[in-house]
């Protein structure tokens, strides 16, 4: 590709960046405005609750229509629809002034947001190098929750400062600019290419979902991203601030400051990981089990600790539960590199339904549990006690269970089918040990050269896994 055309492919990128961190402004703004809604809506906590679930319900009920609608209709005409939606959501809650009125704005959200992040990751393999596509994949998921940020600070100024409806209008207008952007900017592939979009009729749809389903990489993907994305999302959207302001009694300016530690530690370590990822391809679902046992040592610890866990170990869990989101963008680098590129946008949806699907389950029964433990008298009369939590949170452990057996018997099926193809996996053990042996090489090549003329000897050798 020219300069020119490596300019013209980061630009298209940055579009595509901003829709996605404009529909994540547009998903996590109703969570900060829970005070005036209730006030607004006169709604029950059960009945507030609602929105966030029927909206992350339709997001994720959409994930497998909208991946099919980006392989056939690409990239950018999903993407504007997608801000098109968003637009109207927030102007429909900027007006709302009742429940079903509020749960409709909701509903446009959620499937403007749904539209979104798949067709920005189909940009990617359409304008970057292959090698590029693991970090970019990972930048674009980090990058995107920067709109957490937006909801956190400058939407809450206007929330505070000029009420409900201007606050809403204010995100209505950046997804309008994102349609702008996206329809005037956006183009699915560069000059000249073949176009990759395809025309299917129904029964091409039906077999494109289920050739895209039964392809084992598919499946690995979405289970990598059910296993390691739930936990981080629950605690984020909802059950984390009730447990540390309440149960752990930390400081509630010193619980905003962990959760925007969230957005921090992705941005720094997503791009690790993808670089990690696209030199070491045939060990990402190593990387996935290694960060999923991780997730499931930190809760342990924090959920056996004797009283309330000290502030060193509450910042280790955010810490490690903030990695679940990069590591769970190791699931999109399944879909595209085991599936062709008519078929990515349908995989990628695919992969998508299992981190959201495993974080509304967990969502709802922690609720259920300390409903349960609250209405049976075990919690004391207080619905967020730390011994509550210390149970209902153990539910994680179950789901990071099944997640893990299905990375694992996916992991066979890939494996099984790479031994067919003729590509044969060195055990991690000879990997591992053969780094050893040439590490321990390039030192003794290095301190031979340093004692021949005092140069510095060449780069070290890449791994060969
Ligand atoms: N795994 C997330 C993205 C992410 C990255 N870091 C934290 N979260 C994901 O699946 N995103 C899809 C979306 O629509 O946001």
């Amino acid at each position: 590709m020219s300069s020119r055309g490596h300019g013209r492919a980061w630009f298209v990128w940055g579009v595509g960046v901003f829709a996605y961190l404009i529909a994540i402004t547009a998903r996590t703004s109703f969570g900060v405005a829970g005070l005036e809604a209730t006030a607004r809506f006169e709604a029950t906590a059960s009945a507030l609750s609602a929105f966030t679930v029927l909206q992350l319900l339709v997001y994720a009920g959409l994930q497998i229509p909208v991946g099919v609608l980006v392989d056939r209709f690409g990239p950018r005409l999903m993407i504007a629809s997608g801000a098109v939606l968003m637009c109207l959501g927030q102007v429909q809650l900027a007006a709302a002034t009742s429940v079903p009125a509020g749960i409709v704005g909701r509903v446009l959200v959620g499937a403007g947001d749904a539209m979104t992040f798949i067709a920005v990751l189909r940009l990617l393999p359409a304008w970057f190098p292959a090698s590029r596509v693991p970090i970019l994949t990972q930048l674009t998921g980090q990058l995107g929750q920067l709109g957490q940020l937006i909801s956190v600070i400058p939407f809450a100024l206007v929330l505070h400062a000029f009420g409900w409806s201007p606050a809403f209008l204010g995100v209505a207008g950046l997804s309008l600019l994102a349609f702008v952007l996206a329809a005037a900017l956006l183009r699915n592939q560069p000059a000249g290419e073949p176009d990759a979009r395809m025309a299917q009729g129904l029964r091409e749809t039906a077999t494109a979902v289920s050739k895209a389903w039964k392809q084992p990489g598919t499946r690995l993907g979405m289970w990598s991203h059910f296993t390691t994305q739930f936990s981080g999302t629950v605690f984020i959207l909802t059950w984390g601030y009730p447990f540390l302001a309440s149960a752990q009694g930390v400081d509630p300016a010193v619980v905003t400051l962990l959760m925007s530690l969230f957005v921090v530690v992705g941005i720094i370590c997503g791009p690790l990981l993808g670089g990690w990822v696209g030199r070491h391809p045939l060990r990402r679902s190593t990387m996935v089990l290694l960060i999923a046992a991780a997730i499931a040592v930190v809760w342990l610890a924090t959920l056996l600790y004797p009283g309330r866990s000290p502030l060193w170990l509450l910042l280790v869990l955010v810490l490690v539960l903030a990695l679940g989101g990069p590591a769970s963008m190791i699931g999109f680098d399944f879909a595209r590199t085991y599936n062709p590129s008519h078929r990515m946008g349908t995989a990628t949806g695919i992969v998508n339904i299992g981190g959201f699907c495993a974080s509304l389950l967990t969502m709802y029964i922690v609720g259920l549990v300390l409903d349960l433990l609250n209405n049976s008298g075990f919690s004391g009369g207080d619905l967020y006690s730390l011994d509550s939590f210390r149970i209902a949170f153990s539910v994680q452990f179950i789901v990071l269970a099944v997640g893990a057996c299905g990375v694992v018997s996916c992991r066979r099926a890939v494996r099984k089918q790479m031994a067919l193809e003729g590509v044969r996996l060195p055990p991690l053990r000879a990997v591992l040990s053969d780094n050893r042996r040439r590490r321990r090489q390039y030192r003794a090549e290095l301190r031979g050269s340093r004692g021949r003329d005092g140069s510095s000897g060449s780069d070290e050798g890449k791994s060969t896994d």
